[in-house]
């Protein structure tokens, strides 16, 4: 298979796998989630390079698309594979490290800007999603370098590729740190959330509280109006039939409950009766002679029921332009309840209920309140969201609920919703009011991101000091078996006793065996050397001997010690060469012995050889400084060859040998002695003219020439 379609099949494979483990994701707070499946993409891109990892962060990213709606985290993920690829090609790495600078300076600046693009709600928490995408990173990069040098990964992912990071320092390195950080950020990732979940129910707590307790200040403070016009209700039902009393008890109801600007009764056809302060109706009345109130909510409401009615937020015709809210209550007829025979109605300004506005205004620091009616117009709120009385508003559901608390924004009439997010609590009122308090979210964002700062930090301090921790544990790991590394290339440190290694009782066993293996190896390897080396020497001294010998049979003749034939034509090669180069004449005299056949023939062939032993003896007699070679040509053939001797010198000591072999008595064994006769030829020639076998043809023929004229004689030739 090709390298690029086995990559193409890895990234499919590899992808696909990443993408189902991210679908299980561990959700956070909001919408963070922890995933894992990224650790995947992180070992295409070591080991299969930086497109094959850009190619399966694609694929493992695609749930994440559809989950979180939007393709930044197949950017950033995706550039994040690229970069570690990338690296990976360059530079002797460290998975960890590279990841945590990929995010730090690319990867969460960019979702720091794709955060804000999308989605509002996630303002607030845009630091806590950086910090969980740094911790997650971390986490999964870990998970990586765990198991990155695993043989299974590398035989199912790499192949034959070697990954860059091989020394023991390193592995053990990124295997510590990655046992120590993963299980720290673990537990350090479960103790954050199990504290920001409990300082989460603790706030939504603390607001609930707050909600609880406004709510009942508010109710108290209508309740008591409301039961208020329920018994005044009553009171004037009795004395219904006396108008001066009926005004009179008006005034003086109105005067226990002065928040009322103006309070009036009518008939049950609406006509106004009375009103507190007594000129309204009287001012009123000089204009228009008859008030009806018949077509107003709070007449309609109240005449019709047993119950108090409190009405919506409106603008006031009769007595004014004022904004204000309207409590009524129909008078029982005494005699035919349950229907009325009129309306008391008490109308409050709302700029006049300060109270109830500093109850909205202080509740809190961080909570605002408004409190609606039955229109869902505001009624009062909260001088920090300004909202004026009467503004509908809708409530924008955020993208999550936070511990059990809604989220939302204000989205005024017909504007875009408001940027502040806010937990949200609300109660109904008996008279269809409703309390809506807010809790502004930003609040709790700002203690949960203090707290994940300080997280993140330590985070990459533990990361640090946990690869320095390792750096250092497997440094002193590697350390000897790099000085033994150092040792056995320097080799000769061996020989010597070593303190470092010989007297260290903190040494770990192991350092100690494998010292002591390589210590004794190479003893033995020094000491097997030396053997060999004797060896070689002792078997060349031998071999010197024997080639030696070889050389001197191979040039000798083996009966008579002297020079053989191959001697004497390697020597007359060598004396015709330097006698030539000093002009010097070069000589041979050839001397047989005569009727020599008849000594073999008569006494045997060992006789025979002893006869030519005694000769050779006796020529080397001769063999002085002049003679240059003596040697035995075969048979009984003998010669010598001088070199620099003037012609008669070399006759004469021809003569000399002829005579000395004559009279000298051979004897065998106990044998009798007998005499025997020599012949001699004898030639001399200037070498810069002739040539050797010039010279040896020239001998040859004055032997000849000496056997034929009777032998034991000296026959010469010389040519100058
Ligand atoms: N014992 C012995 N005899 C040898 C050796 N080599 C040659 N001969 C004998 O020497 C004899 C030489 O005889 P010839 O060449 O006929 O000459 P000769 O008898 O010496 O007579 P002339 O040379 O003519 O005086 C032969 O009988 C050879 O067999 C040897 O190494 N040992």
């Amino acid at each position: 298979m090709g390298d690029r379609l086995t990559s193409l099949v890895v990234v499919v494979i590899a992808g696909a796998a990443a993408a189902v483990v991210n679908l299980f994701r561990l959700p956070l707070f909001f919408e963070a989630e922890f995933l894992f499946g990224q650790f995947l993409v992180l070992l295409v891109a070591v080991y299969r390079g930086p497109l094959a990892g850009l190619a399966c962060a694609v694929i493992a990213t695609w749930p994440l698309v559809d989950a979180w709606g939007s393709y930044w985290a197949t950017l950033t993920f995706g550039m994040e594979a690229l970069f570690v690829g990338l690296a990976c090609r360059f530079v002797r790495f460290n998975v960890i490290m590279l990841v945590m600078i990929y995010w730090i300076a690319i990867g969460m600046p960019v979702s720091w800007y794709s955060i804000s693009g999308y989605e509002h709600f996630l303002d607030s928490h845009r630091t806590a999603i950086l910090i969980k995408q740094l911790t997650n990173a971390i986490v999964y990069a870990h998970i990586t370098a765990l198991v990155m040098y695993l043989p299974v990964t590398r035989k199912l992912l790499g192949f034959d590729q070697k990954p860059v990071t091989l020394s023991i320092k390193e592995q053990s390195s990124h295997i510590i740190s990655s046992l120590l950080i993963t299980c720290g950020i673990g537990f350090f990732f479960f103790n954050l959330d199990q504290s920001i979940k409990n300082s989460g129910s603790d706030y939504s707590q603390v607001h609930d509280i707050k909600h609880e307790q406004l709510k009942a200040q508010l109710g108290e403070v209508f309740s008591r109006k409301i039961t208020a016009f329920s018994e005044y209700r009553e009171t004037l039902a009795q004395l219904w039939n006396d108008p001066e009393m009926r005004q009179q008890s008006l005034l003086s109801f109105n005067q226990r409950y002065p928040q009322f600007r103006t309070m009036v009764i009518t008939d049950q056809h609406g006509d106004l009766l009375h009103s507190s302060p007594e000129e309204l109706v009287k001012n009123v009345k000089s204009q228009n002679e008859n008030i009806n109130v018949a077509d107003r909510d709070y007449f309609t409401h109240a005449i019709s029921s047993d119950q108090t009615y409190v009405s919506p937020a409106f603008v006031g015709r009769g007595f004014g332009k004022d904004l204000i809210v309207a409590i009524s209550s129909g008078v029982p007829d005494l005699l035919n309840r349950p229907s009325n025979v009129g309306i008391i109605e008490g109308s409050f300004i709302l700029t006049n209920l300060r109270h109830v506005k500093s109850l909205l205004d202080n509740i809190d620091p961080s909570v605002e309140a408004i409190l609606i009616d039955q229109n869902g117009q505001v009624v009062l709120a909260s001088e920090q969201l300004q909202l004026p009385p009467l503004q509908t508003f809708e409530l924008v559901k955020g993208v999550d609920t936070f511990y059990e608390h809604s989220l939302v924004t204000i989205k005024k009439t017909g504007g875009e919703p408001g940027r502040e997010v806010y937990y949200l609590a609300e109660s109904l009122f008996p008279w269809g009011w409703k309390l809506l308090s807010l809790q502004n979210e930003a609040r709790f964002a700002d203690v949960i991101e203090r707290s994940l700062i300080i997280f993140a930090v330590t985070i990459v301090l533990v990361v640090l000091i946990s690869h320095i921790l390792a750096f250092a544990i497997s440094h002193s790991w590697s350390y000897h078996m790099t000085r033994l590394n150092e040792l056995i290339e320097r080799g000769d440190e061996f020989n010597r006793e070593l303190d470092e290694f010989e007297n260290n009782d903190q040494l770990p066993d192991e350092i100690v065996n494998l010292y002591q293996e390589i210590k004794n190896s190479r003893q033995a390897i020094v000491k097997m050397n030396t053997e060999l080396q004797n060896t070689v020497a002792e078997r060349t001294e031998k071999l010197q001997i024997v080639n030696a010998k070889l050389n001197k049979m191979a040039s000798t003749d083996a009966l008579t010690g002297l020079d053989n034939r191959r001697q004497f034509n390697q020597k007359l090669d060598e004396m015709w060469q330097h006698s030539q180069k000093n002009l010097s004449p070069l000589s041979m005299l050839i001397i047989d012995i005569d009727y020599f056949k008849k000594i073999n023939d008569t006494f045997g062939h060992p006789v025979g050889d002893q006869v030519l032993v005694q000769l050779a003896e006796q020529l080397q007699h001769f063999n002085d400084d002049r003679i240059g070679c003596l040697a035995r040509l075969g048979g009984e053939e003998f010669c010598l060859l001088m070199s620099g001797q003037e012609h008669t010198d070399v006759i004469s000591l021809a003569e000399r040998i002829r005579k000395h072999i004559e009279e000298y008595a051979f004897k065998i064994g106990s044998g009798k002695p007998f005499e025997l006769t020599i012949s001699v030829g004898v030639a001399t020639i200037n070498p810069t003219r002739f040539t050797a076998s010039k010279l040896y043809q020239l001998a040859d023929n004055a032997l000849y020439e000496a056997k034929h004229s009777g032998r034991n004689q000296v026959r010469y030739s010389h040519l100058d």
